[in-house]
């Protein structure tokens, strides 16, 4: 049985663009998997040649809305003019790699167990589109869904019916490990296995139709484990779901079959991401985005990481640029583990006081910046809250407001009552010997960097952040992260105060 989907790719014709990199400048090979572009806003990009995406699904899905020129979505010339207003002149794109870059997808299940569709949403309607030859999937991902289909129609699995709410299985998460350290480098990516999650109309692994469930996953894992000659599934998952509103997943999860952790390597170490935790879908990209960040961070530094996921920027930062501490702010708890796990294989040498927090960063947000130097941002899409917004904005006045309190208090510190923040505390994760800083004797922030996946509400904090002069722009970055789409993920660096200007010897006019 082959497993293995191929898919031809799309040869790629010459384009135009100025780039750093040595691009081709006469016919010849098609230009590599990854440019970075140094653009101007002048920068010609010959419409309708470039890289396309050549996916049978384009304008029936609702995953992809531009289908040329995949390598300069037409959002870079807005970002590029953008940051040039602000005092950017040398925004970069990256325009990273094009097809077969989501390592992570959520799908719905509909159909019928003999003809089940596993896909996206139509484009406003809840009809969900088949894309089995997604050209924007990892191909393992393709062969997975291909195998879960066939697994779908022997076991007899109803999928979901939403406006009946019947049926059992609602969604796949699937997501691939590249990470298999028994093959050669250059072989792992494409041999990467899929860690399969089945969200199962049920409370819980007890009802009535957990049989098929079990029987579902025996059958991925019988087709696609080890045993096979193409070794495809990495682990099965269920998760449980039966709420009637469009949230995919439940509290509840188990692992069912195969290997327990999942492991990738990016920023230059071992991550661990369960599939409660949030993982960044273009998993090449992510990383090529974490070199970049790294250079930003002075050697020694103290980084807040706010929204912070399982940790996996700061724990890249505390281990590639030796910080002195890093904190780590997330929301969701299901990270907690994955944030542990990662921590336990850093290597022994790294001396950084690290610790993750259970907690929402807008409340009480100067909370997580008092003792850093360096503060990184990782909002979801919808941007800052403003309660951040705020503390960013007037951060120098507060900074003040804290060296005088503590000169004028001396040694006395303040005990923390406010019990929001204790709860948060109590509930973090505290890893080395370190201890935590005494936060009381700290500074702010001079470094702000901001990970953004709006373009939109980037725009509006970034102008927010620089309308109060508290800080100004010093350096931007765009990453392809979504090929086939409007968005890019942006990496903007912030310093406090007013641009220095640059230093130059002046001529000496001659009287
Ligand atoms: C774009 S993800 C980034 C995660 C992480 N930095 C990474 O790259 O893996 C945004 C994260 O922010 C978390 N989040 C959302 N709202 C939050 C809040 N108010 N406080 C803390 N974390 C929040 C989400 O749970 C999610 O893990």
């Amino acid at each position: 049985m082959n497993l293995f989907h191929v898919s031809s790719r799309p040869s790629c014709p010459l384009f135009t663009c100025h780039a750093t990199a040595a691009l081709p400048t006469h016919p010849s090979p098609p230009p590599p998997s990854s440019l970075t572009l140094s653009l101007t806003p002048s920068t010609s990009v010959q419409p309708s040649l470039a890289c396309a995406l050549h996916c049978p699904h384009f304008q029936s899905c609702s995953g992809c809305t531009h289908e040329l020129n995949l390598h300069h979505p037409i959002i870079v010339d807005e970002a590029t003019n953008f940051f040039k207003k602000y005092g950017v002149s040398d925004f970069t794109f990256d325009s990273c790699k094009l097809w077969g870059w989501r390592c992570r997808a959520k799908l719905a299940v509909r159909g019928s167990s003999t003809n089940p569709l596993i896909g996206l949403y139509e484009e406003g309607t809840h009809n969900v589109v088949d894309i089995p030859d997604c050209k924007a999937h990892h191909p393992n991902i393709n062969a997975a869904v291909d195998l879960l289909k066939r697994g779908i129609t022997e076991v007899e699995v109803q999928p979901y019916d939403k406006d009946e709410g019947t049926g059992d299985l609602r969604y796949v998460q699937m997501a691939v490990t590249t990470y298999n350290t028994s093959l050669p480098a250059a072989e792992r990516y494409k041999n990467g296995k899929v860690q399969v999650t089945l969200v199962w109309n049920s409370r819980n692994e007890n009802s009535s139709r957990s049989e098929k469930l079990n029987a579902l996953a025996n059958f991925l894992w019988r087709n696609g484990g080890p045993r096979n000659n193409f070794h495809l599934i990495h682990s099965v998952w269920a998760n449980f779901q039966t709420s009637t509103n469009n949230v995919i997943f439940g509290n509840r999860w188990r692992h069912l079959l195969g290997e327990r952790d999942f492991w990738e390597h990016v920023g230059g170490i071992d991550v661990s991401l369960a599939p409660s935790s949030f993982g960044q879908a273009n998993t090449r990209a992510f990383n090529i985005l974490l070199k970049k960040l790294q250079k930003y961070v002075p050697c020694g530094t103290s980084v807040a990481d706010l929204y912070a996921g399982a940790g996996v920027i700061g724990l890249s930062l505390a281990a590639t640029r030796k910080c002195r501490s890093v904190k780590c702010i997330e929301i969701n708890k299901e990270s907690k583990l994955s944030f542990e796990k990662t921590v336990d294989r850093l290597p022994a040498t790294i001396e950084s006081s690290i610790t993750w927090h259970h907690a929402d960063a807008s409340k009480e947000p100067l909370s997580w910046l008092v003792g850093s130097d360096v503060v990184v941002i990782d909002p979801p899409r919808k941007g800052l809250d403003t309660s951040l917004v705020d503390a960013l904005q007037n951060i120098s006045s507060i900074e003040r407001r804290v060296l005088s309190s503590s000169e004028s208090s001396s040694s006395r510190v303040k005990e923390e009552k406010r019990p929001w923040v204790l709860r948060a505390k109590e509930a973090s994760v505290q890893v080395g010997s370190k201890t935590p800083q005494d936060e009381s004797t700290q500074s702010l922030p001079q470094t702000l960097i901001y990970i953004s996946c709006g373009w939109e509400s980037f725009k509006e904090d970034c102008k927010a952040l620089l309308s109060s002069k508290a800080w100004h722009l010093e350096k931007a970055h765009g990453f392809n992260f979504f090929p086939g789409t409007q968005s890019i993920e942006v990496l903007a660096v912030f310093k406090r105060g007013h641009r220095k200007a640059k230093s130059g010897k002046k001529k000496k006019k001659r009287l």
